[in-house]
Order: structure tokens, then sequence, then C-alpha cells
């Protein structure tokens, strides 16, 4: 996949990370608000009330007066407080955790219904981790948008109520104030910066730590790395992207550092003046005591603002590019048709023929394509075996038969119609397949097989489908029988299946679904000899009335399809009955010829026979 260029502008992240709080929860973004709001009152009546009391004290007004007014910004100030706190806690606990899971569901609904290709895809996987890492945890950035856009209301409001207080006393302090922040601004920019040009290579670095640590903690990779002694080796390549990365990060660190030590310094500077100038102001009766003890209060205050602006323009900037980060791998566009699509053919007794028309696919990024110029027609009802040497294209065909892929050249049709134009869940409705790969859910065995949730099980269906798949007597022998939980990561008391057994649930699933279609690729090879044997003899009553399409490197086995299609070269190399092929003295027959040493004549005679009886 090639990279995508972020579409989203600044505002457009901000309205988007609002309405994700909107939705999930309308009084976190009302608490954001108290927060700025009560985060400038609260220090504002701080720095008001010395003031109110020397006036008082030096206007002598009457001790009743002065309890009230003291005693009401005491009031005023606890009010205060309280609402803060509440707001504080309200923010801190929710805003985090609500983008997290709210991203979360949002990913979720994604990646089960996204194009198989572009989930498949190494660009979509690194997209993936950046992402990743960005909405992962409650303290990133990214998930902080509302509390980071308080934090910087509120630093403003402080910088306007603090600026207003300060130029009433003298407009001279202001201008000095801001000519330093300026100058400082200049200098966070800077590590900001770094912090962007660094940020491609920083997120690719550490997406390769976390994929290594990934890695080494599975448990089918952990065999090789003890029995072939991996671990130095592995070890030495982890130390050095570590070390480049932590160079990428100490990097960041120092412009950081720079920036603060710069910050201090002007602030040491910009205070030191200001309050230097209030002194002298005082000293020729200027101003007043009061409004002294004000404004020396305000400017110390003032260059907190000053700088808790700059530093959450900076956040939130970069939570704004996190947020692109997440929301271009949210949005990546589906190209499957998932509305509504052209009608299936239905009342036919077989299912409906499929062609493709000089079908070519090239995976993306790759050099040449994998499959160029297939011409085919499956008729209703055919068997059709594929074979051919390791890495031929023959997964790759059948992904493409199964709309998991799109021809990147050529068409596909079911019925005369393009693949494209069906709804693309209703288009799945007509395959019944089974992968190399097989994956297992966490819920019990019947569940594995139907793909439905318990009340929607057929358990009888479900009995008759492991039997046919040679798996019966594995799961009567269970104490829960087919109740029995999958998956020990989740059910402590679930079973663990061999290799062959989930090769034989997998026949079981395909089975059930009961599809029109039925798509195996290599569903015997982990099987043994005799339920090999035994899947081959029940061959034709397992696809009796549907159209199959099979993948085997046992030539043996695929004698009893109508049609064998050798791929090689990127195309159809040869197509015809076995019969045909082994006359055509071929590659196949050299094949057929090279592998049929291996077992002796009358066992692939008998082999034969109960494949024709079949
Ligand atoms: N997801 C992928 N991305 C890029 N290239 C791929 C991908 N899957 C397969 N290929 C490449 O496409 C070619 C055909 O792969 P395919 O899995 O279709 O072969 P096959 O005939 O089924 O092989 P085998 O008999 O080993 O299962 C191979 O060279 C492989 O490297």
């Amino acid at each position: 996949m090639s990279k995508v260029k972020t579409p989203y502008s600044a505002w457009s992240n901000i309205a988007y990370s609002m309405r994700l709080h909107l939705r999930a929860r309308p009084l976190t973004l009302i608490c954001c608000a108290i927060t700025a709001l009560v985060g400038v009152a609260v220090p504002f009546v701080n720095i008001l009330m010395p003031k109110i009391v020397i006036d008082k004290l030096t206007a002598h007004v009457t001790p009743g007066e002065f309890i009230l007014s003291v005693g009401m910004m005491g009031l005023l100030l606890a009010a205060l407080s309280c609402a803060k706190s509440y707001a504080d806690l309200m923010t801190n606990e929710s805003v985090g955790t609500i983008s997290i899971l709210s991203h979360l569901q949002i990913a979720m609904r994604k990646l089960l219904n996204m194009d198989f290709e572009v989930l498949e895809s190494p660009g979509y996987a690194k997209l993936g981790e950046k992402a990743g890492r960005a909405m992962q945890s409650n303290h990133s950035p990214a998930s902080n948008i509302p509390r980071v856009m308080a934090q910087l209301l509120l630093n403003l409001l402080g910088f306007l109520t603090y600026g207003a207080v300060i130029v009433t006393v003298h407009p001279l302090i202001i201008l000095f104030l801001a000519l330093s922040a300026g100058m400082n601004w200049l200098a966070l920019s800077h590590a900001r910066k770094i912090e962007r040009d660094t940020r491609e290579e920083r997120s690719k670095l550490q997406g390769k730590l976390w994929y290594m640590h990934k890695a080494a903690k599975e448990p089918s990779g952990g065999k090789d790395v003890r029995l072939y002694d991996l671990s130095r080796l592995i070890r030495g390549v982890f130390h050095n992207v570590l070390a480049a990365s932590n160079g990428k990060e100490r990097q960041v660190a120092t412009g950081d550092m720079n920036a603060q030590l710069s910050d201090a310094l002007l602030s040491l500077i910009r205070d030191g003046g200001a309050y230097a100038f209030l002194i002298y102001l005082l000293l020729n009766d200027q101003i007043t005591l009061g409004n002294f003890v004000l404004a020396f209060a305000a400017i110390g205050a003032f260059a907190g603002w000053l700088s808790g602006i700059m530093t959450h323009t900076s956040e939130l900037l970069r939570a704004l590019s996190e947020l692109s980060d997440i929301r271009v791998y949210l949005d990546v566009p589906d190209r499957a048709n998932t509305g509504p699509g052209h009608a299936l053919p239905s009342g036919e007794k077989l299912p409906p023929a499929i062609t493709l028309k000089n079908v070519g696919y090239a995976y993306p990024d790759a050099e040449k394509p994998t499959l160029s110029g297939i011409d085919l027609e499956i008729e209703p009802g055919e068997r059709i075996a594929i074979v051919g040497a390791n890495g031929a294209g023959k997964t790759t065909l059948i992904k493409l038969i199964c709309g998991l892929y799109r021809p990147t050249s050529g068409e596909i049709t079911l019925g005369g119609v393009d693949v494209a134009r069906y709804n693309r869940d209703e288009y799945y409705t007509l395959l019944s397949t089974v992968f190399q790969d097989i994956h297992l859910f966490c819920v019990d065995i019947a569940g594995n097989v139907s793909q439905q949730t318990a009340d929607r099980t057929d358990r009888e269906k479900v009995m008759k489908c492991l039997e046919l798949a040679g798996l019966i007597d594995k799961v009567n022998g269970l104490e829960q029988g087919e109740r029995t939980h999958l998956v020990r990561r989740v059910h402590n008391d679930a079973i663990e299946l061999s290799g062959g057994e989930k090769q034989k649930l997998a026949l079981a699933r395909a089975l059930y679904k009961d599809a029109p279609v039925i798509i195996l690729d290599e569903p015997t090879a982990a099987l043994d000899p005799i339920a090999e044997s035994e899947i081959y003899q029940r061959y034709a009553e397992l696809t009796a009335g549907k159209t199959s399409i099979y993948i085997s490197h046992r030539l043996a086995s695929t004698r009893f399809c109508d049609r064998i299609l050798l791929i090689d070269g990127g195309g159809i190399a040869e197509c015809g009955t076995h019969d045909e092929l082994m006359r055509l003295g071929g590659k196949y027959a050299e094949m057929f010829i090279v592998q049929s040493h291996y077992y002796q004549e009358g066992e692939v005679a008998e082999h034969e026979n109960a494949l024709h009886l079949a």
C-alpha cells in the first residue's frame, strides 16, 4: 500500500475529537470547559485577595465591612476550588479512556469489515502500528485533545485576565513581557520542528522494536529461536534498532531541554526586569500599594500563563498530528461493494458458472504480477483441481475467485455478472472455504463449526459435519463433547487441537455452511494417511451438487476431479483430465511420475479405485 498523505486539517481533527467525546459523554466536555474557566478564576481570586485586604485596611473600613468582603471572597474561593476539583477529576478520569475505547470500537468494526486485500497489506499494518501507539495509551496526546485544549484555553484566559491587570498598572510592562515571550516561542518552535522532522523515523524504529518484541512472544517462533540458537543474533539486531531509536529520542529530548532552559533563562530576565520596573513605580508613587501587590503577583503568574500557552499549543499540534495518524488508519476506504448489489442468481439447481477473463494479479508493491492472462470457465457443478509448484500462484488464484482480491487486470464473473457488482457479503454466502491457515475462535466446538451463536446453531447438523470431516470420535471422547471450548488463552477449560484436528474442524465448518461453491486449499495437508484417504473417498459426497475447487500437492488425490489446472509461469500452463495431462507428457506428467515413485504401485492403484468408487 502506498503512503497515504494526511488529508485532515487541524480544525477537522479538533471537530472530530469533539464529536467523539460529545457522542460518548457530553459531560466530559462540559467539565473541560469548567476546568479552563475555574482554573483561571481560582488563582485570580487568590491574587486579588491581598489587594482587597490592603485596600480595605488603608481605606480604614469598619470591621464588619472588612469581614464581609474578605469572607465573601473566601466563600467564592472555596466554591470555585470544589468545582475545579470535580471538573479535574472528571476530565482526568474520562477523557483518555473515552478516546481509547471509542477508537477501539471504531477500529474493531473497521478491521472486521474492511477489504481483505488492505487488511493483509504490510503498508496497512504499518499504519496500524503508528496509529496504535497514538491510541493505546490514555496518556498519549491524541487521547487527550479536549484536556489539552482546556489547558490551552485556561492559559489563554489567564494570559488575558492577568495581562489586563498588568496593562492597567502600566502598559510598558506587558510589552516587555510579550517580547520575551516571542523569543521563547522561537525556541519552542525549534524543539517542535525536531520532533516533527524525526517523527516518521522514530515511528518506524519503534514499530521494528515492537514487532521484534511481539515475535519473541510467539511460541511458534520460540522453537526455532532455541533450537537454532538465534537469541544472540536477534538480540544484536534488537540492540542496533534500540540504539538508533534512542539516538532519535535523545535528539528530541535535547531540543525539549534547550527550549525549557531558554524558557527558564528568559523568565528570569523577564520577571526580574518587570519586578524592578514595578518597584520603581511604587517608589515614585506612581502606583498604590494595593496595585503593587496585585501587579507583583500577576507578573509572577503571567510567565506561567505564557509558557502554558506555548507548551499546550505545541502539545495540541502534536496531538492533532497523532490524531491524523489514527484517522488515516481508520478511514482507509473500502473498494468492495458493501451497499446494494446485483441480485445473486437464484432458483438454479446448480451454482452458476464462474468465468475468469484475461485475469491478472500483482501484489501491492510487487515488481511483476503473480498471475496474468488467466482465462477459465468453471462450469456449474464442476470439480476442479489446481496443482503447481510452491509459489506458482494457486492460493492467489482462489483468493481472486473468492473475491478476497480484486484482479489488477481482467474480470471475474459469476453467472455472467462481474463479481464486483454483487454485494460483497452476499457473494461470500456462495462460498465455503478452507484455507491453509486456520483460525479458531474462542467459542465452543459447535460454535466454531456453525459460526453462529448457540441459540442459532443446529447441533444435529454440527455433529453430521464433524462426522463427515472425520472429527466425531475426538469430539465424542471429550467430557463436554461439542460444547468443549477452544482457545486456552481465553477459556481455562478449553482444549488445544492438533494441526490435523484443526484442519478437520475447518472442513466441518465449510460443510456446515453448505454453500454452492466449495473451495479447499490443501485441506488434507496435515491429515494422517487414513484420515486423508477417508476425505478423498467422501469427496464426491462432500461436494455433491456443488462446484468445487481443490488445491493439492498430492497429485494422486486430484485425479477424481473433472479437470486439473496446472499453474506455472503466472498462468494456466496445462488443463485437462488426469489422463489427458498424462498423455500430454508435460510438467504435470513429470510431477506425477516423480511423486508416484514414492508410492508402491499397488497403493496408487488401490487409491485410484477408491476415488473412482466415490
Ligand atoms: N500477501 C502477499 N503479498 C505479497 N506477495 C505474496 C503474498 N502472498 C503470496 N505472495 C507471493 O505470490 C506468489 C504466489 O503465492 P501463492 O501463495 O499464491 O502460491 P501457491 O502456489 O499457493 O504456493 P504454495 O504451494 O506454496 O502454497 C509467491 O511468490 C508469494 O511470494
